[in-house]
């Protein structure tokens, strides 16, 4: 049995006439999940509600299989970390060795030799005062002090915004290290198809509000793909159609061919064969294509609603 590290359930946030969700989404434990969407698709506004920044006007949360009625028990809000998109600004007089001092004692699994070593691969400035550190700076500070808590669930909101390559390298590799070495959880906010091709193993596409699903990156990749089959005219590509439900971006391709896009590639091909169409080649889609597609409307095969893993 799958334990979810989070549960949305039903979950409708209101915000000035606007409105995130319903929302429903279980997080599996110890894997990375990316939460993918245009600006203001609600990504934010959904990593504050599982902290309990905010509290949902529907539905229910459960962490860890409890739901939770007043603040986070704080044995819970110990064990997760939150990168917001924005610093707060309660410890911007303190240099990074005396902020990490400070969360050391709220942390009870504090990792010094972890916190050191990311302070240093990231080159983050020992002598200046968070307050008065680049944006990239404070970013990297706060990516390290977030491992440094240990957390059982991190919660990243676009942490990547302001690295420059070497650190969102470092960053990258960081996450990787962390989760192989224990059974967290990682939810992160990101534009980057980089980021998500390298970290994620689910995806979760957010648009206007709606969460419109989860699937696993590896078996969507897999899964989508163009392909392309010898077809005379128009009318051979229509009656292809209609044999074969469901194809996207039909398309003629010039003088005796068509593609198309089939979100499960595989069963498309074997189904073409048995209508004896011939297939000139094919290509998996990249990711924006993917979501592009999604967010019309076309759902990925085999979709994991997000109903709940088990
Ligand atoms: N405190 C607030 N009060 C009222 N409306 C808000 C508030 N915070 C966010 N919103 C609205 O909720 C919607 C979702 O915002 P949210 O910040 O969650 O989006 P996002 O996907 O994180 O965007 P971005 O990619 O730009 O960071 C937006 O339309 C925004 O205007």
């Amino acid at each position: 049995m799958t334990t979810n590290a989070v549960e949305m359930r039903g979950v409708i946030k209101r915000r000035r006439g606007k409105t995130i969700g319903p929302v429903n989404l279980a997080l599996p434990e110890g894997f990375i999940a990316a939460l993918v969407g245009k600006n203001g698709s609600g990504k934010s506004t959904l990593l504050r509600l599982l902290l309990k920044l905010i509290q949902p006007d529907e539905g229910e949360i459960l962490w860890y299989g409890s739901p939770s009625s007043g603040e986070l028990p704080l044995e819970l809000r110990r064990r997760i970390a939150y990168v917001p998109e924005l610093p707060g600004e309660e410890e911007g007089d303190l240099l990074p060795a005396e902020a990490a001092r400070f969360r050391s004692h709220w942390y009870p699994d504090w990792d010094s030799a972890l916190f050191t070593e990311l302070m240093e691969k990231f080159e983050v400035p020992a002598a200046t005062r968070l307050g008065k550190m680049s944006k990239g700076e404070r970013r990297k500070y706060e990516l390290a002090a977030a491992l440094a808590s240990s957390p059982r669930l991190l919660l990243l909101d676009e942490p990547s915004s302001g690295l420059d390559p070497f650190a969102w390298k470092t960053m990258i590799e960081a996450l990787q290290a962390y989760i192989e070495r224990r059974r967290a959880t990682i939810l992160i906010s990101t534009h980057l198809v980089e980021e998500v091709r390298r970290l994620a193993d689910y995806i979760v596409p957010m648009d206007g509000g709606r969460l419109l699903g989860m699937a696993e990156k590896d078996a969507l990749f897999a899964a989508w793909a163009r392909i392309w089959v010898q077809a005379d005219g128009p009318e051979e590509l229509a009656e292809l159609e209609a044999e074969l439900p469901g194809l996207m971006e039909p398309q003629m391709e010039g003088e005796g061919m068509a593609s198309f896009v089939a979100a499960n590639s595989s069963e498309i091909r074997k189904r073409l064969d048995e209508l004896g169409v011939k297939v000139k080649g094919s290509r998996s889609l990249e990711l924006e294509e993917i979501l592009g597609l999604w967010i019309k409307g076309h759902e990925p095969a085999g979709l994991n609603s997000g109903e709940g893993l088990s």
